[in-house]
């Protein structure tokens, strides 16, 4: 039953709750339909537990940020939460050990350079990496798939492992793999229902396969905290693990920060850092393949201000109103993490409902970003949506694919400095053509934890 004045849903049956009306593989369409029946902030039962959905940009900024700390918790319960042994950061609830991690996170990865140069010359130097398999290929046809995954995750690699590893290394490909099945597993049907039904955990049913490949990429990431252990110097950081060991010397025995966790810190950063920003890449190649004409018009702007200049960085950026406006078209219509899970963390209200502590929130991300009142074209992918009359760029507080508020994407600032040096250097450099044989361009994507466009194929022409 919904408690009092409780956001209003479909009537739920007992024990399953409404799980048997929702399309488990695929719950945006649901999402959607129940919105237009209940308005934007109803209600779902998953199992006997009730979930609260919240949608559209005002309810969404009432949560997130004007009553921030209310609905910045994690639920306790999810099978990703079990999976990672209630040690990782993400999923961790919102407390001390949450705040320090975060703070924590923030300040190594600035201190890397995140916002300054030494960052983005990582970037820039994997870049060439993708240069080199894109000149491998002129004139043929590729699927960037792989590619942009790898390039993703090398540099989350060199922030974290202080590395970068060539992509058919054991190493990293073990740890791509198990992350990528457990993304699978946790966005799936068997998730749903590990969720929502407590009494079948203990059962051996295909969820177990996300416990197995956690162990494989945390047993890999021992081995390399081991080695770190050997040859660090201490106050001498080479990257996130050297950091993380300095910081547990230096803080007292009973702080938060433990072996235990920085495994799982390490791989929560990798993941988190990983399929978004590649997957976003994709989208954006996929849609400029299709729409020539704004892929020359970002084309001619970005040789006109790197007129003269060896490589891009990042500040160029406010000389390139178009691009920008193309990069955060590209990331609104991705639609990298179309859903969020928070959890209110004491009694509240939202749109005049009262929510109690503890309930599970989803965060329909997607609602926001397409729609309808907010956007000048919310269904169509047109970069004119972050231009106004003049040409210049303007970002509405609609824009959120990272989220708002305390749990706000760590990586946000990593994030747009890969996705704006990637484009314009690819950019600069080639031609990219959607194949005569393949065909017309599927753009319905692929659901969970993050948004996949479907594979596709690629050709590259050299530009200069
Ligand atoms: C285009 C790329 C990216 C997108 C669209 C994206 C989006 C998001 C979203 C929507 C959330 C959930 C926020 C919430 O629960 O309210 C999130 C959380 C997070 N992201 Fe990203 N992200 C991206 C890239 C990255 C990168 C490169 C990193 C690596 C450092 C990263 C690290 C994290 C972490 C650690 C969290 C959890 C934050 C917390 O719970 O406090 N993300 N991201």
């Amino acid at each position: 039953r919904r408690p009092k004045n409780f956001p209003p849903g479909p009537p739920a049956l007992p024990i399953l709750g409404n799980i048997l009306q929702l399309n488990l593989q695929n719950l945006m369409g649901d999402l959607e339909r129940l919105r237009r029946s209940y308005g934007n902030v109803y209600s779902l039962f998953f199992g006997p537990r009730p979930n609260v959905v919240i949608n559209g940009v005002k309810a969404m900024k009432e949560a997130m940020v004007i009553k921030a700390v209310e609905f910045a918790g994690r639920p306790q319960d999810l099978l990703v939460h079990d999976v990672t042994q209630s040690k990782g950061f993400i999923f961790s609830d919102y407390g001390s050990s949450w705040r320090e991690h975060r703070r924590f996170s923030l300040m190594t990865m600035r201190n890397f350079g995140l916002g300054k140069k030494s960052m983005e010359e990582r970037i820039h130097d994997e870049i060439q990496y993708i240069i080199t398999t894109l000149d491998k290929n002129i004139g043929k046809t590729l699927t960037p798939q792989v590619m942009f995954h790898n390039a993703a995750s090398n540099i989350m690699c060199q922030v974290v492992f202080g590395t970068r590893y060539e992509y058919d290394d054991e190493f990293i490909t073990t740890i791509v793999q198990s992350v990528t099945e457990v993304t699978k597993i946790a966005s799936g049907p068997w998730a749903m229902l590990y969720n929502s039904l407590p009494f079948i955990r203990k059962l051996p049913l295909p969820f177990n396969k996300a416990f197995k490949a956690m162990k494989r990429s945390s047993d890999l990431v021992l081995r390399l905290l081991n080695e770190h252990k050997k040859t660090r110097v201490p106050g001498e950081p080479r990257d996130f693990l050297d950091c993380y060991l300095d910081e547990m010397e230096k803080t007292a025995e009973d702080s938060s920060f433990s072996e235990d966790k920085l495994i799982f810190t390490a791989i929560d950063l990798l993941f988190a850092g990983t399929d978004t920003t590649s997957n976003t890449l994709l989208t954006a190649f996929l849609y400029l393949m299709n729409h020539p004409h704004i892929q020359e018009r970002c084309q001619q702007e970005i040789d006109r201000v790197l007129e003269g200049k060896d490589q891009a960085c990042f500040d160029d950026r406010h000389q390139m109103p178009y691009m920008q406006a193309v990069i955060h078209e590209s990331q609104r219509i991705a639609n990298t993490i179309p859903l969020s899970v928070h959890c209110t963390t004491k009694d509240t209200e939202l749109a005049g409902y009262s929510i109690p502590k503890g309930t599970r929130i989803m965060q329909n991300l997607s609602s926001v970003l397409n729609e309808e009142g907010q956007w000048k074209y919310p269904h169509e992918f047109n970069p004119e949506n972050f231009l106004n009359d003049q040409g210049e760029f303007v970002k509405p507080d609609t824009f959120m694919p990272f989220s708002a508020g305390p749990r706000i994407c760590l990586g946000e600032g990593l994030a747009r400095m890969e996705l704006f040096l990637i484009m314009v250097t690819l950019l600069r450099k080639f031609k990219f053509i959607w194949p005569e044989d393949a065909g017309e361009p599927d753009y319905t994507p692929i659901f969970g934890l993050t948004t996949t466009p479907r594979p596709y194929p690629m050709k590259v022409q050299h530009r200069l």
